[in-house]
């Protein structure tokens, strides 16, 4: 052990001791707090029949304030232990350019000496920290609400320290981060997406710590890091922001409960609470008042891998279209221009002139168009009671409302919707009966024009909204969350891990939603060992991709005589992997049936089946779908019959693209006949 080392253990001691005098200083004050709170309600208890109402109330209060205090010290000892599991991850020793030098040492959470009224350390969040991320030795500078301050770091280092112990450290490499991150990537997985404070590279810090953006789109390549960024971000924002914005003023919209279940420990190992989350299916039933029944995502998907419909795959494809959302708007103008029948309208001996009607229903254009019924109503009324110079009877009230009503062509949304495709001269684009399920192609369609039509109460209280998987949702969904989510946006997916190509959008289409987008391309792929990126390159070709440099494995393709040596094989496999000291294997298919018949054939080998219904994601051996497993990772992935019958047409490809960009560490495909002309070589 050299002597820098020493004297890093050294002070890796002294925290930990100050940490321990902290969490005993904690832990005297809950002591504290609770023997006053008992003192105080026995008080009540006893003076209980001498107090009035007030007395009470004020009691009250004084004990959920203490509560309140108490339990805010214990959060506080929380962090204060797994503080000193891991109290620091990174050190810089910064000089400014007035000449004093600080070491500056880096983690989770801050903690400040209070007697000295020193940081011991600082918050990963904090401005200070943010050279860690952006310099290497020498000319630094970093931003502070008072502008920016200038220096040099003269020393910079990086530790991994694990239940209070010094595991290594590493001291001012030209490319400082990359030892640790490759150390990493090379870990196995967990069962809950992991949070990167330790490693974040310069170019994801830049997105984390954008503070202008209104609405930021994340366009990124498989592995690129987009999920673990978004979630930095929002935790980011918790801290820069925290007199304004709490946990629970976001929204996390994630394809699924799999998907949120898993990357649901990020924010609190990062100290923050629990996000809201919910998934499209949720949001569009609230939309739609929980009026009509209708497909889901998932079941869309299904529907195309399960069958080659042109005329469903029409429809989709049109109403995922930047064009569809056009036609809409056009009809929309038509409808406002051409819709309102406006007659002559008599009351009593009042005659109310027909350009009056026209004027009053076009000054409201601000409002939505059913909506502005009951608004003209209100002006003809008074018109009518000033002309008669009397009160109108209730008849004559209701006489108005219905007259005005019936001067417009239709008052149910459906009726316009219906319509809508009437006026396209394309009325076979929709297929629905009253009673039926509604496509999920129409269901976002159907909620922009009721937004339209009859407003929108917008979720407010959202503050901040994150959108993932963003190559699923179509210029009609976007649409709807820009009118409903009236607040900042994270928006990040990729293209090319579309499971819908008829439906995907690019950062370019989200961009014509909203133009004042700040568009964020990443390329850098971190997940897969470079041999497994270059095997999935052969599906889905992309030129800009860079690997990180991690070998392994090649990925094997396995040829067996039929299916069910193909299902048999499967069994050793998965033995294989149990064996292998890996943590997870997903056995990733391409419909649900094909899944279920895998789950059936390893049923003895306690294999975990995803299904749309799951809500959890453990360790172990998965097996599910390419659709379930997106933004999932695995150590180990298999990828069964990936055959030419089975994977061939453009959704299969983005499947097959989606299954093999899962694995980590290795990928083995397997198939009987013919291999898919994917991965022909
Ligand atoms: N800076 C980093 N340091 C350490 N690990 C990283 C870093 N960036 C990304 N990773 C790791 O790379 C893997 C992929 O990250 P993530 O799932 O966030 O990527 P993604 O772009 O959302 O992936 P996909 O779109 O393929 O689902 C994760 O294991 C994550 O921990």
């Amino acid at each position: 052990m050299n002597a820098t080392e020493q004297e890093e253990r050294e002070y890796l001691e002294e925290i930990k001791e100050q940490l321990a005098l902290a969490v005993r200083r904690v832990d005297d004050s809950v002591r504290q707090f609770s023997s006053e709170l008992r003192e105080k309600k026995e008080y009540i208890h006893e003076n209980q029949s001498g107090m009035d109402e007030a007395d009470m109330v004020a009691a009250g209060q004084s004990i959920d304030r203490m509560a309140y205090t108490g339990a805010g010290a214990v959060a506080r000892k929380r962090k204060l232990i797994k503080l000193a599991q891991s109290p620091y991850f990174g050190r810089i020793d910064f000089t400014t350019a007035k000449g004093g030098t600080m070491p500056v040492y880096i983690g989770v959470h801050s903690f400040v000496d209070e007697r000295q009224r020193r940081g011991l350390i600082y918050d990963w969040r904090a401005p200070v920290s943010s050279m860690f991320y952006d310099f290497e030795l020498g000319e630094a500078s970093y931003n502070t609400p008072s502008g920016l301050i200038h220096g040099r770091i003269d020393l910079k280092r990086q530790y991994k320290i694990q239940d209070g112990r010094l595991d290594f450290m590493i001291e001012n490499g030209v490319n400082i981060h990359d030892e640790v991150l490759q150390r990493e990537l090379a870990k196995s997985s967990d069962d809950k997406m992991k949070n990167i404070v330790a490693t974040i590279q310069r170019d994801q810090n830049a997105v984390i710590r954008n503070e202008e953006a209104t609405v930021m789109v994340i366009q990124g390549v498989a592995g690129s890091g987009k999920t673990s960024i978004a979630l930095h971000r929002i935790a980011f924002l918790l801290y820069r922001f925290r007199d304004t914005i709490g946990a629970k003023d976001i929204l996390i919209l994630s394809p699924n409960k799999v998907f949120a279940d898993y990357i649901s420990n990020v924010l609190p190992e990062l100290g923050e609470e629990h996000i809201p989350e919910t998934v499209m299916e949720e949001l569009a039933a609230d939309l739609l008042g929980n009026q009509f029944q209708f497909q889901t995502f998932f079941e869309q998907v299904s529907a195309l891998l399960e069958q080659h419909n042109p005329a469903f795959i029409e429809r989709i494809r049109f109403k995922s279209s930047f064009d569809f959302l056009s036609q809409l708007n056009k009809y929309l103008l038509h409808v406002e221009n051409n819709y309102f029948a406006a007659s002559e309208l008599r009351v009593g001996r009042t005659v109310v002139p027909r350009q009056l009607l026209l004027d009053k229903f076009k000054g409201y254009h601000r409002v939505p168009l059913l909506k502005r019924f009951p608004l003209v109503s209100d002006d003809v009324r008074a018109y009518v009671r000033t002309a008669a110079n009397r009160k109108l009877t209730n008849g004559e009230k209701s006489t108005i409302g219905e007259a005005l009503t019936r001067m417009f062509r239709f008052n149910n949304v459906l009726d316009f919707y219906r319509d809508f495709y009437r006026w396209l001269g394309r009325p076979e684009l929709f297929r629905f009966e009253p009673g039926q399920t509604l496509e999920y192609a129409d269901v976002f369609a159907l909620i922009y024009l009721r937004i339209r039509l009859e407003g929108i109460s917008a979720y407010d209280h959202v503050k901040h909204l994150l959108v993932d998987e963003m190559q699923d949702y179509t210029p009609v969904q976007y649409a709807v969350l820009s009118r409903v989510f009236n607040c900042r946006k994270t928006i990040l997916g990729d293209v090319n891990q579309t499971v819908n190509p008829y439906s995907a959008s690019s950062a370019e289409t989200i961009e014509r939603v909203f133009p004042q987008a700040d568009i964020v391309r990443l390329y850098r792929s971190y997940r897969s060992t470079m041999e497994i990126t270059a095997f999935a390159q052969r599906i889905t070709p992309n030129p800009n991709i860079i690997p990180l440099e991690r070998h392994g494995q090649e990925p094997a393709i396995v040829r067996y005589n039929s299916p069910d040596e193909e299902l048999k094989s499967l069994q050793q496999l998965a033995a294989a992997f149990k064996s292998s000291g890996s943590n997870s294997l997903g056995i990733i298919c391409k419909t649900s049936r094909q899944a279920a018949q895998v789950a059936e054939a390893l049923e003895n080998q306690g294999a975990q089946l995803l299904t749309e219904d799951s809500t959890l994601f453990k360790e172990g051996v998965i097996i599910t779908t390419a659709h379930l497993a997106k933004g999932l990772e695995f150590d180990e992935v298999i990828v069964p019959f990936a055959s030419a019958r089975n994977y061939q047409t453009d959704v299969d490809r983005s499947m097959l693209y989606v299954a093999c960009t899962r694995a980590m560490h290795r990928l083995t495909l397997t198939y009987s006949g013919e291999i898919t002309s994917f991965l022909a070589a």
